[in-house]
């Protein structure tokens, strides 16, 4: 006899802010704080689900105006989700800026605002659909192929403190030369077992980071490598890292902007391309495979829709012949939880995946996940495995109230901070 499907009769939208360590990039530094959202869905059978996304003011606003329209609505009518945001937002499909401003990950485009928020209340909704069905989200997506999902160590050139006073600390001390870059790299895979890193570049000359690498391929010769200067070279520079690190890295990932100039990158050096800057929505891929630009699609389940949309993404690489690992940025164990899944259902993930979780020293779930031989343990429980823990949200949700200056990610004002003369590199920067 068929049961009625439950629905959603609560969904709460939570802006939290997170504490973010000194981690350069091409364009500045992070923020002490990073927002992000966490969402909650409860059906009309009491069974719950959490999912998180991205917290600037555009997302949040999006958040909250989908939250309001979901109510009602059966928990399982996940393909309506993308015009019911559009609708219940009053947008239309439009580039906002050309270059995200928090982020790196191509231009801010209306399309990824709502298709990140979507994601986050897809990820909920598979969430409360596995815990109501007693299923782990990998089984709703079609089962698990591995047990485990391997990540890559994220390292970061940083400062050892942020320049700003009551900014939140650690003990990882700064690393911005190729000496401190390996001696991160030890403590990441001591700590967590990861067996490939990936370097964020962009920040320093390339010769300086070509030297880091150099050594980081000394000091673990067994570790595949990647460089990610977030687009900060023109194309003679990208040739010229490429020809100089020939056989020391896995992949070269978006060292210049733009379809046309990875194309000639890779035309000119043979380099395996990997990007999470220009091929960040469907429509860019057309172009970008026909070019031969990428290679390596990095995915990331926020902005391309969810986890369905990730699966969509994962048959058109394959069709063409082209790879798909995953992007990352700063967040919390839903999201980690969510990338796990997902990852664990896509049979040919040739490379570990990123994320900037080891770099978070603080969660909105009761116990958060353990890299361990740089992996995390696919979940069979229930949904996606993980608690909320409302102590940490509600702090959390404090600190996004009294600290109204953190409203936006924005890596080039807390580069100000530091060199008030500091303004948004123009790319390339070398
Ligand atoms: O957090 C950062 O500084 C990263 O640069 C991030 O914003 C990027 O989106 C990302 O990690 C990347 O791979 O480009
Ligand atoms: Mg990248």
């Amino acid at each position: 006899m068929s049961q009625p499907i439950p629905r959603i009769v609560r969904a709460t939208v939570t802006p939290i802010l997170i504490s973010d360590p000194p981690l350069l990039n091409v364009l500045g530094v992070h923020q002490p704080y990073t927002p992000r959202t966490i969402v909650e869905l409860e059906t009309d059978t009491g069974a719950t689900g959490v999912g998180e996304t991205y917290g600037d003011t555009e997302y949040l606003e999006v958040a909250r105006n989908l939250a309001k329209a979901v109510i009602g609505k059966p928990l399982t009518a996940l393909n309506g989700l993308h015009d019911l945001a559009y609708d219940s937002a009053g947008l239309t499909p439009g580039t906002v800026n050309e270059f995200d401003p928090a982020g790196l990950r191509g231009a801010r485009t209306n399309e990824k605002i709502v298709r990140s928020v979507v994601s986050a209340f897809e990820v909920a909704s598979l969430d409360t659909l596995g815990k109501a069905l007693g299923l782990p989200v990998h089984a709703l997506l079609g089962g698990k192929v591995r047990d485990r999902v391997d990540y890559s160590g994220y390292l970061f050139y940083r400062w050892a403190e942020h320049p700003v006073e009551d900014a939140p600390r650690d003990d990882w001390g700064a690393a911005l030369d190729p000496e401190g870059v390996v001696r991160q790299a030890r403590r990441f895979t001591d700590t967590y077992g990861f067996r490939s890193f990936k370097l964020k570049g962009g920040v320093f000359p390339p010769e300086q980071e070509i030297a880091a690498i150099k050594a980081l391929a000394e000091a673990f010769p067994d570790h595949p490598l990647r460089l990610d200067p977030n687009g900060g070279w023109s194309v003679e520079s990208s040739v010229r890292v490429a020809e100089e690190l020939d056989g020391k890295l896995e992949y070269l990932e978006d060292p210049t902007t733009g379809i046309d100039g990875m194309a000639e990158v890779r035309a000119r050096t043979g380099a395996l391309l990997a990007t999470n800057m220009c091929v960040t929505t469907f429509g860019e891929i057309p172009e970008a495979f026909a070019k031969d630009a990428v290679q390596v699609v990095l995915s990331d389940h926020h902005y391309w829709g969810g986890l369905h949309a990730t699966r969509e993404l994962a048959a058109l690489c394959r069709t063409h012949g082209v790879a798909l690992s995953m992007h990352s940025n700063t967040h919390l164990g839903i999201s980690l939880a969510a990338m796990t899944h997902v990852a664990s259902v896509i049979p040919d993930l040739e490379y570990a995946c990123d994320s900037h979780r080891p770099w978070q020293t603080e969660d909105v779930i009761t116990e958060p996940h353990r890299f361990t031989g740089g992996a995390v343990e696919v979940s069979d429980a229930p949904g996606l495995g993980v608690e909320l823990d409302r102590d940490a949200l509600a702090t959390l949700h404090e600190r996004w109230i009294e600290l109204d200056g953190f409203r936006d990610r924005d890596d080039v004002a807390a580069m100000r901070q530091a060199d008030p003369t500091w303004v948004q590199p123009p790319l390339p920067r070398w």
